[in-house]
C-alpha cells in the first residue's frame, strides 16, 4: 500500500511536470513566434516604409526651395541692380519681400560680392565678414565648384530658428560670381512632419549627425543638441550607421528592445533615424503570454487535482478489494497480515490480554455436495454474520479461507474468550441456515489460544489450529482451548 501511496504521489508531480513544462512551453513557443514576426514586420517593413516616406517628403520640401534659388540666381534684375552698383537698397529689399510673400514663409536673401552687404527681406541686414565665424557659409559657396549647396544653420533675421538654406551661385552675364542668392526654409514645416508621423505610427523620428548630435527630433529621448552618446548602446552604433546608406540596427535602452532604420540624406548630410520601441510593439502579445500561462497553470491544477481526486478513489477501491473477502465482506487474510503487527504491539503496550480464535465449519463438504455450492457460499455469508453479531466492534473477524474464520479478541481474558467461543457454537448450532426454505444445520469446531508474552503470532496461530483440530478430533461442534504450557 505504501509503494502505491508513493507511486500516486510520483504520478501526480510527473503529470503536473509534463502539463505545466507543456503549457508553458507551447505558450513560450508561440509568444516566441508572434514576438519574431513583429520584430521581422518592424524592421523589415514598417521603419524603412517610414524612412522612405519622410525621406521623399524632405526631399519635395527641398526641391522647391532649390528651383525659387535657381531662379532669382538667373534673375535679370538681380543681376543688372549688382552690376548698377547696389543702388536703392529699397528695390532689392521689395524683391526679396516679394519672392517671400509669393512663395509663401520662405526667407529670401542676396549676398553681395562687391560690397559683402548682406540684403534681405528689410533691407541690410549686415555685411558678411570673413573673420565672422557665422559668415563662413558665405565664402564656402564663393568657392564652390557646384551651382548651389544646401546648408542648415540658424537664422539670425529670425531669432535664430533652425533653418534649411539654399544658398546659390549668381554671375554676371561674362560669367564672373557676383554674389550669393537664395531662400531659407525654417525646419518647422519637416518637425511638423515628424511629429505626425510619432503620432500616428507610434514611433521616434529624428536626425543625426556623423559625430551623433541630435540636430531634429520629435522624440523625448532624443531631444534637439543632445548627443547620442547619452545612449550607450546607440552610441556604440554610430561607426556603423555611418559608414553606410542605409542599415537596420538594434539596441537596449532602460531595459526595453529599440529597433532603428537608419538613411543618410546627403542634401542635409544628416543621418535620419526611425525607431520603434519593440517592448512596446510587442506588449500585446506578452499580456497574452501572461493569460496563456496563467490559464494553464490553472487547468494544470485543476487535471492534476482531479486526477489526484479518482487515483485516491481507485486506490481506496482497490485496497478495500485487495483486503475485503468479496462473498461475506469480511476482512481477508490479507487484512490480517496488515493490523495483527499493530494489534500485538498494542498488546504489549497497554498490558492487555488478546484471544485468538479459528473456527471451522464442521463437514461443509457435505453441505455442499447435499444443497449445492450456492447454498455454502449463503452458508459462509451467514455464518460471517452470526459471528459478527456475536462480537464487540473493536474484535476482528475474517475469513481465513474455505470455510475458516479467524476472530481476535482484544482486551479479553481466558474465561471470556471461552464463553464468547461458546457463545459463537452455539448461535450456529441452534440456527440453521435458512436455503429454499429448507434448513440448513450446521456446527463448527473452535480453537482458542491466548496470545503470552514472548510469543510470536505464527505460534499462537498454530496452537489454535491444533486446539482446532482436537475439537475436529473429540467429535466437532465444541470449544477446545489451548493449553500454553503443554503446546
Ligand atoms: N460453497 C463454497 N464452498 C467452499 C468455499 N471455499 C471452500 N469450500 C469448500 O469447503 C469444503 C471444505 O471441505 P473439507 O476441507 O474437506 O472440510 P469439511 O467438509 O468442512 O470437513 P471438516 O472440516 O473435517 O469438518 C471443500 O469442499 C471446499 O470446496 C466457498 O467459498 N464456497
Amino acid at each position: 500500500m505504501g509503494k502505491f501511496i508513493m507511486n500516486r504521489h510520483k504520478l501526480i508531480f510527473l503529470l503536473t511536470l509534463v502539463l505545466a513544462m507543456g503549457g508553458i512551453s507551447i505558450s513560450l513557443m508561440s509568444y516566441s513566434v508572434s514576438k519574431a514576426s513583429i520584430h521581422r514586420a518592424i524592421s523589415d517593413n514598417e521603419l524603412p516604409l517610414t524612412a522612405d516616406n519622410v525621406y521623399s517628403e524632405i526631399q519635395r520640401d527641398l526641391v522647391r526651395p532649390v528651383f525659387i534659388s535657381s531662379m532669382m540666381a538667373s534673375d535679370t534684375f538681380l543681376r543688372d541692380w549688382v552690376l548698377d552698383g547696389e543702388r536703392r537698397v529699397e528695390s532689392i529689399s521689395k524683391y526679396l519681400q516679394e519672392i517671400q510673400s509669393t512663395y509663401g514663409t520662405f526667407i529670401s536673401f542676396f549676398v553681395s560680392e562687391k560690397t559683402r552687404q548682406y540684403y534681405y527681406g528689410n533691407g541690410v541686414l549686415k555685411k558678411v565678414q570673413k573673420t565672422e565665424p557665422r559668415d563662413v557659409w558665405y565664402f564656402r559657396v564663393r568657392d564652390l565648384n557646384q551651382p548651389y549647396e544646401i546648408n542648415v544653420d540658424k537664422d539670425l533675421a529670425h531669432q535664430d530658428a533652425l533653418t534649411i538654406f539654399v544658398n546659390y551661385r549668381v554671375y554676371d552675364y561674362a560669367k564672373n560670381y557676383i554674389g550669393a542668392v537664395g531662400v531659407g526654409l525654417t525646419v518647422d514645416s519637416v518637425k511638423g512632419l515628424i511629429d505626425g508621423y510619432q503620432e500616428k505610427f507610434r514611433r521616434s523620428v529624428y536626425f543625426i549627425t556623423s559625430e551623433g548630435t541630435v540636430m531634429l527630433s520629435g522624440s523625448k529621448q532624443h531631444i534637439s543638441g543632445s548627443h547620442v552618446r547619452e545612449l550607450p548602446e546607440l552610441h556604440a552604433l554610430l561607426p556603423q550607421i555611418t559608414s553606410q546608406e542605409t542599415g537596420s540596427f538594434e539596441y537596449r535602452y532602460k531595459g526595453s528592445d529599440r529597433l532603428i532604420n537608419t538613411r543618410y540624406i546627403p542634401e542635409l548630410k544628416w543621418y535620419l533615424i526611425v525607431e520603434k520601441n519593440e517592448s512596446e510593439a510587442t506588449q500585446v502579445i506578452r499580456n497574452t503570454l501572461y493569460i496563456n500561462l496563467g490559464i494553464c497553470l490553472l487547468l494544470t491544477a485543476l487535471a492534476v487535482y482531479l486526477t489526484n481526486l479518482a487515483l485516491k478513489r481507485y486506490q481506496t477501491q482497490i485496497e478495500t478489494m485487495a483486503t475485503t473477502d468479496s462473498l461475506t465482506h469480511l476482512p481477508n487474510r490479507k487484512a490480517f497480515e496488515i493490523i495483527i503487527d499493530v494489534i500485538m504491539q498494542e498488546r504489549i503496550r497497554y498490558g492487555k490480554d488478546l484471544a485468538v480464535i479459528l473456527l471451522d465449519i464442521d463437514h461443509f463438504k457435505q453441505i455442499n455436495d447435499r444443497h449445492g455450492h450456492f447454498a455454502g457460499d449463503q452458508v459462509l455469508t451467514e455464518v460471517a454474520l452470526i459471528i459478527r453479531s456475536c462480537l464487540r466492534s473493536v474484535d476482528f473477524v475474517c475469513r481465513w479461507g474455505g470455510e475458516e474464520f479467524l476472530i481476535l479478541l482484544k482486551d479479553c481474558n481466558e474465561r471470556n474468550a471461552r464463553l464468547l467461543a461458546e457463545k459463537i457454537r452455539e448461535t450456529l448450532e441452534t440456527r440453521p441456515v435458512a436455503h429454499k426454505n429448507v434448513p440448513i444445520h450446521l456446527t463448527a469446531s473452535l480453537g482458542v489460544a491466548m496470545v503470552q508474552n514472548g510469543e510470536r503470532i505464527e505460534q499462537v496461530l498454530e496452537r489454535a489450529d491444533y486446539a482446532m483440530y482436537q475439537a475436529k478430533a473429540l467429535g466437532r461442534n465444541q470449544v477446545i482451548f489451548s493449553n500454553f504450557k503443554n503446546g
